[in-house]
């Protein structure tokens, strides 16, 4: 792998005698596979054996297939090493209201969410079309239950949010540094104009993510790359285009390194932000630094309380109560009940109004009215907790091969007629709906796929 010459260069002037390790590092095969397990599950104890990631919560060095039960139930969460700091700085509090404002494919959203364990709110953001629904996926794949999942820019959120969020996560589009050695491809758009451009747009982004911060709120801005502009600089322009926001400091600990000021204007609050550089620790490399927003400054109100859909009629509360009651017992999730077109979700409460933002799911999504009937989501079977939910079936691993190719099942001896949350070594998988002795297929159409003996440890 042949790095840029305009790269070398740069990065020998900077870095001096550390150039050589740092650029050596850059061009070796990446050795930095890591995954988070999921809080919500109970997770096999052969993915916690591994080595543990020293600054996540969580976070394992090793690889996990993308065709395994693991996988498929959202008991982990595949996510480079260094990649995990992130979330781990902004380490939001049960119950605080907390906005990913660039969240595609969702590795710091799932992480988030592992913190608020299904409490406060959640809203993740993502700008492009096509991956918002890749976020909206693994969002449902880990079953998060309190998120509000947008597709807009940040100019149109920063109206509908002023001053509302205890943590505001920006983790930008940038020069992809840091990306170099797992995709070498992100090298052949990269140039140091491009890291100019990379730093205008960030600007942009972080000018309307600021106003989403309540007074006494955080912002946690990371980046992967190594580009100063768009990290040190970056942080050096806001705290002094923004004077209510100041740098405070970064845990550090398994070779995560202060960042340098002299990279910038020399402001010594810089070194409270952190670098993680891949010839320092088994990473691809990240910057991220935390902002503390004054107290003193003068909050403003959302406007209004959000109306979305349609309140639900007499008869599909009647099919939701006795599905509920029948299936989930006491494990129902909370939030408002809401219905677009034939669509049940469960929204986050006190949300403002939300009429100029582009809406991808309003909540966790419940299910399907069909005539006289109730289907229920997949999203609400990752959601749901198998240990509190009444109707549950268990099903073995050949028959989850089976289940997630589409097939039905047929049981030898099947429970009484109705909807069953399935489970595979304790994991959920869907809902099946038991008829006779067959269990009917209801894995998403879109999402199956065929499991190969490789696939199987
Ligand atoms: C570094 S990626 C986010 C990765 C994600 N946080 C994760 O952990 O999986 C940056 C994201 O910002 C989005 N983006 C690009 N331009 C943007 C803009 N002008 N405003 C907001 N987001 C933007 C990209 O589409 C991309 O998904």
């Amino acid at each position: 792998m042949k790095l840029p010459d305009d790269f070398i260069t740069k990065y020998q002037r900077l870095l001096g005698a550390e150039a050589p390790a740092f650029l050596a590092a850059l061009t070796e095969p990446a050795n930095t596979a890591g995954y988070r397990v999921n809080p919500e599950r109970q997770v096999p104890a052969k993915l916690t054996s591994a080595p543990t990631v020293p600054y996540a919560p969580w976070g394992y060095f090793g690889t996990v297939k993308g065709r395994s039960l693991v996988h498929q139930s959202g008991t982990v969460y595949s996510q480079e090493p260094s990649a995990m700091f992130v979330g781990a700085t902004a380490a939001p509090a049960r119950g605080e209201r907390v906005l990913d404002l660039c969240a595609a494919p969702g590795g710091k959203t799932t992480h988030l969410a592992s913190y608020l364990q299904g409490t406060g709110l959640l809203v993740t953001n993502e700008i492009n079309r096509k991956r918002v629904r890749v976020l909206a996926e693994n969002v449902e794949r880990f079953g998060v239950a309190n998120a509000l999942i947008l597709n807009d820019s940040p100019d149109t959120l920063s109206p509908v949010f002023p001053d509302f969020f205890d943590k505001v996560l920006v983790d930008a589009p940038c020069s992809g540094e840091g990306m170099f050695r797992k995709d070498p491809g992100a090298m052949d758009y990269w140039s140091l104009d491009y890291v100019d451009e990379c730093a205008a747009r960030q600007r942009e982004i972080l000018t309307e993510a600021v106003k989403m911060v309540k007074p006494g709120g955080q912002l946690i801005y990371s980046t992967c790359t190594f580009a100063p502009e768009e990290d040190e600089q970056m942080m050096a322009w806001l705290v002094k285009t923004f004077p209510d926001f100041q740098l405070v400091p970064v845990e550090k600990t398994g070779g995560v390194i202060d960042a340098k000021p002299e990279w910038a204007d020399g402001n010594p609050d810089l070194k409270n932000a952190a670098r993680l550089f891949p010839n320092r620790l088994q990473g691809e490399g990240h910057f991220v630094a935390k902002l503390q927003r004054a107290t003193t400054a003068e909050g403003v109100q959302p406007h209004g309380q959000a109306h979305l859909g349609t309140a639900l009629t007499g008869e599909q509360r009647r099919l939701w109560a006795d599905f509920s009651r029948t299936v989930l017992g006491d494990a129902a999730p909370t939030g408002d009940l809401v219905t677009i077109k034939d669509q049940l979700f469960a929204v986050p409460a006190n949300l403002p109004a939300l009429k100029h933002a582009h809406v991808f799911r309003p909540g966790l999504h419940l299910g399907t009215f069909k005539k006289n009937r109730f289907e229920p989501a997949y999203a609400l079977a990752l959601a749901s907790d198998p240990q509190r939910v009444t109707q549950t079936l268990a099903i073995d691993q050949d028959q989850w091969i089976a289940w997630v190719h589409g097939e039905a099942l047929s049981l030898t001896t099947a429970p009484a007629k109705g909807w069953y949350l399935l489970t595979c070594d304790h994991q959920p998988v869907g809902f099946g709906k038991v008829v006779g002795q067959t269990v009917k297929n209801f894995f998403p159409k879109g999402l199956r796929f065929t499991v190969y003996p490789d696939d199987l440890d």
